[in-house]
């Protein structure tokens, strides 16, 4: 997959795959790794990629009859502009292959920006209608957050109860202890938070994820689960950032 790397000044730097947009990998100055990848995760661009930072659009999970969690997470972006420690992605209709354009016959464009500024990630995400007709979406950056062990780290103070599949309300801001620092994790023009951990059983029924691995990441994503509409010509701007904090 066709990768671009962005740095920060202090040393914090960050992978972006061409393949959906996705965030491979995020380290904070101090040489650590914020994100979880599963070692079994397809990487060849046949599947989704299972973990960092899935790009969902136009469809929340199984919230509709098109594919699950939508198509830019499997669909090849574009880089638009790069510096040191940003990069710009774009995918409109016209990059889609014509069977997938099929599924979602509408002129859209999607835009992701990262940008690293010392142990802040910040990811802005603009969904445009560039039709002449309104259409509905949902959408969401899917985070795997690297935990040290799920069973210790929290939410705003709280441990996690088991598997979680959770919708919650959009607080502007969460604090999650991973066991390795604390991170900050701030959304704007997003609808929910979805908190996600398979726990055992749903680890080992999923193939992609070795059995343990439920233990290693929890899922925190600022998400619009459910379709919402964007008038002909209109943009949303949605952003997602993470600050590792003292
Ligand atoms: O396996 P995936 O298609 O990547 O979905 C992984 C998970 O995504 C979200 O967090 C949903 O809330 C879960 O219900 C779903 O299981």
């Amino acid at each position: 997959m066709n990768e671009i790397r962005i740095s920060s000044p202090d040393g914090a730097a960050a992978t972006i795959s061409l393949f959906g947009a996705h965030l491979m990998s995020w380290k904070t100055a101090d040489g650590k790794e914020r994100l979880f990848l599963s070692q079994r995760s397809a990487l060849d661009g046949s599947a989704a990629v299972r973990g960092g930072v899935p790009v969902i659009f136009p469809q929340f999970a199984t919230r509709g009859d098109g594919l699950r969690h939508g198509f830019a997470r499997t669909a090849t972006w574009r880089a638009v502009g790069q510096g040191d420690s940003w990069a710009e992605l774009a995918l409109a209709q016209s990059d889609l292959p014509a069977a997938t354009f099929k599924t979602w016959p509408r002129a859209f464009e999607l835009r992701l920006r990262f940008e690293l500024k010392g142990n802040t990630l910040a990811l802005r995400y603009i969904v445009r209608n560039s039709g002449m007709q309104d259409f509905q979406w949902a959408g969401a950056l899917h985070t795997y957050f690297a935990v040290a062990d799920f069973a210790q780290a929290t939410l705003d103070g709280a441990r996690f109860d088991g598997a979680l599949d959770e919708i919650r309300p959009a607080t502007p801001v969460l604090r999650l202890d991973t066991g390795a620092g604390t991170l900050q994790l701030e959304q704007q023009g997003f609808s929910e938070w979805v908190v996600w951990n398979p726990g055992a059983e749903g680890a080992a029924a999923t193939a992609d994820m070795d059995d343990g691995d439920f233990r290693r990441f929890v899922c925190i994503e600022p998400a619009r689960v459910d379709k919402q509409v964007l008038a002909a010509g209109a943009e949303w701007t949605g952003h997602h950032t993470i600050s590792l904090i003292p």
